[in-house]
């Protein structure tokens, strides 16, 4: 089965607020878009991906995440993440009803194609699942197959909303690359340890990340 991936991005302005501490404020954005580069193009790379949608209002993202070949679908109805996520879902199955979505998130800056993979490939057997994040509170992919909403429930705690929702958790080992969002300075430190990709690699090598 290949999937088509919904990916969530905010303005990059705005973006990854929590790596205050690690990143200032002329860096972050750059960074924001490092992850979502780095997300994308490893996702691209996916067998079992057949596409990439990104929702996002932001000019400057949509450019580049485009150029890379991502669809960009634009932040509406400016409702957050969940509805644009909806949004983005709803636009790919008005013209393609049939095709597996999921919902990926934008800061995976060491993904790996073939981890991918092993994760949508199990997603395929539920009609809805999802894998929650290394911190095993959120979720960093949720799952729909043919026939099925996507019916996302991203946010604070999603692993358990995702869960009481009645899609299936997976329970996958070594697919640590699909798990490790990035949100504070200690989840960069893990991600840089995995491997990250080379926009992010170049990034955080403007940091100083000091060791803790
Ligand atoms: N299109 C869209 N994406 C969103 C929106 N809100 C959040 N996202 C994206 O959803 C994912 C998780 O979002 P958050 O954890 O809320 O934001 P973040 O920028 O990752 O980090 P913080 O600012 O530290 O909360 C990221 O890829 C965000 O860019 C929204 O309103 N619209
Ligand atoms: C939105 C989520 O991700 P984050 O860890 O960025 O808050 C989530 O886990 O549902």
């Amino acid at each position: 089965m290949q999937w088509t991936l919904v990916v969530p991005l905010k303005p990059l302005a705005r973006a990854k607020s929590r790596l205050s501490d690690t990143a200032a404020d002329g860096l972050r954005p750059g960074l924001a878009l490092a992850f979502a580069l780095d997300t994308v193009a490893a996702a691209l790379a996916c067998p079992a991906v057949k596409d990439v949608a990104v929702v996002t209002g932001d000019a400057l993202a949509g450019r580049e995440l485009g150029a890379l070949g991502a669809h960009i679908v634009g932040d509406e109805p400016g409702g957050g993440l969940n509805a644009a996520l909806a949004h983005a879902a709803g636009v790919v199955r008005t013209s393609r009803p049939e095709t597996p979505v999921a919902a990926l998130n934008a800061d995976l800056p060491a993904l790996r194609p073939l981890e991918l993979a092993r994760v949508l490939d199990a997603a395929a057997e539920f009609p809805r699942a999802f894998l929650p994040d290394a911190a095993k509170i959120g979720t960093t992919l949720l799952a729909a197959s043919p026939g099925n909403e996507l019916r996302p429930a991203f946010g604070t705690d999603s692993r358990a909303r995702h869960r009481t929702s009645g899609a299936v958790e997976l329970l996958l080992d070594a697919v640590d690359s699909v798990r490790q969002d990035v949100d504070t300075g200690a989840d960069l430190r893990a991600a840089l340890v995995l491997g990250v990709g080379p926009r992010t690699a170049a990034m955080a090598a403007r940091l100083l990340i000091k060791e803790q």
